[in-house]
C-alpha cells in the first residue's frame, strides 16, 4: 500500500507574467488532467472553490477545450460553500454555474451542489452522507493511504489571511481530523455560514492546484513559499495543503512579487 508522505507529493511553483497567462495555463493543466484521469479511471472528479477561481477558469470553456474535453465524464463538487440559497449571489454554486458550468455539457446529475434547505450543520451532514453514498457506489474511491475519499483534482484559492476552503487560521475547523465535511457559522470572510471539506479530505486528493493572483496575496505567498520560518504559533492553513500526488501553485507576477 502506498503511503502518502510529504516525500511522495511532488510540488511545483509556476509563475506567470499576468493573470491572463495563469488562466491559459490552468485551462491546459485541467484539460490535460481530465484526459489522463478519464483514460485511467473513466471519470474525472473536480472540486471547485469560490472566489476568483471561477473567473480564472474562463479559458477552459473556450476553444479548444470546450470541444476537446470529455465533459460527460466530469463530476463536480465544492470544497466549500456558503449556506445560502443556490440562486443567491453569494452562492459558490451560482458563481460556478454562471461562469463555468452553464457553458459546458456536464450532466446536471454529476454536479453535486449542497442542499440549500438545511442549516449549516445539516448541510454539512447531508453533503458528507452524499459523499459516503458515492464512495459506496464506487463513484468516488477511498484513498488507501488515509481512508478518506480521494478526488482527482481540487482547484483552490487562498485568502490574504492564508485560508483555503473555509478553513481559517483563527477557527477550529482547520484542525478537524475525523469528519469529511464540517460547518462554520462565524466565517471571518462573509457570509458567515458555510460548509467546508476538512483537511483529511483535501489532502487525500490526487492533485491540488493553488490558483493565486493579485498583489494583495503577495505577503501570504511569501510566508507560504518564501522559505522563512513561520512567525506564529501554527502554520497558515494554506501551508498545510499536501495532496497525495502533486501540488501546483499557479501565481501571477503580482502574487509572486515578494518571492
Ligand atoms: O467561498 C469562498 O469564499 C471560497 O471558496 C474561498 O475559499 C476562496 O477560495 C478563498 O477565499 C479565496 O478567494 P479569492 O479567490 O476571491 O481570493
Amino acid at each position: 500500500m502506498a503511503l502518502a508522505t510529504p516525500e511522495k507529493c511532488k510540488s511545483q511553483v509556476l509563475k506567470f507574467d499576468s493573470e491572463e497567462h495563469v488562466a491559459v495555463a490552468v485551462a491546459k493543466y485541467t484539460a490535460d488532467l481530465s484526459e489522463k484521469y478519464v483514460k485511467e479511471k473513466g471519470s474525472f472528479s473536480v472540486v471547485l472553490s469560490g472566489g476568483t477561481l471561477i473567473e480564472t477558469l474562463r479559458k477552459l470553456v473556450e476553444s479548444p477545450y470546450k470541444d476537446s474535453v470529455d465533459w460527460s465524464k466530469w463530476l463536480i463538487f465544492w470544497v466549500d460553500e456558503r449556506v445560502v440559497p443556490l440562486d443567491d449571489d453569494d452562492s459558490n454554486y451560482k458563481l460556478a454555474y454562471d461562469g463555468f458550468l452553464s457553458k459546458v455539457p456536464i450532466s446536471p446529475s454529476n454536479i453535486y451542489a449542497i442542499n440549500d434547505k438545511f442549516s449549516p450543520e445539516g448541510a454539512a451532514d447531508e453533503y458528507e452522507a452524499r459523499l459516503k453514498h458515492l464512495v459506496k457506489r464506487k463513484i468516488i474511491p477511498i484513498s488507501d493511504a488515509t481512508g478518506f475519499p480521494k478526488f482527482d483534482l481540487m482547484l483552490l484559492g487562498m485568502g490574504p489571511d492564508g485560508h483555503v476552503a473555509s478553513l481559517f487560521p483563527t477557527r477550529q475547523q482547520r484542525y478537524e481530523k475525523k469528519r469529511w465535511v464540517t460547518f462554520i457559522t462565524d466565517s471571518p470572510k462573509p457570509p458567515p455560514p458555510r460548509i467546508t471539506f476538512t483537511f483529511p479530505v483535501i489532502n487525500s486528493a490526487s492533485e491540488i492546484a493553488m490558483v493565486i493572483t493579485g498583489a494583495e496575496l503577495a505577503n501570504t505567498v511569501k510566508i507560504a513559499l518564501g522559505g522563512e520560518p513561520f512567525p506564529g504559533p501554527s502554520p497558515l492553513p494554506c501551508m498545510e495543503v499536501l495532496p497525495e500526488e502533486e501540488l501546483t501553485w499557479f501565481l501571477d507576477k503580482d502574487a509572486a512579487s515578494k518571492l
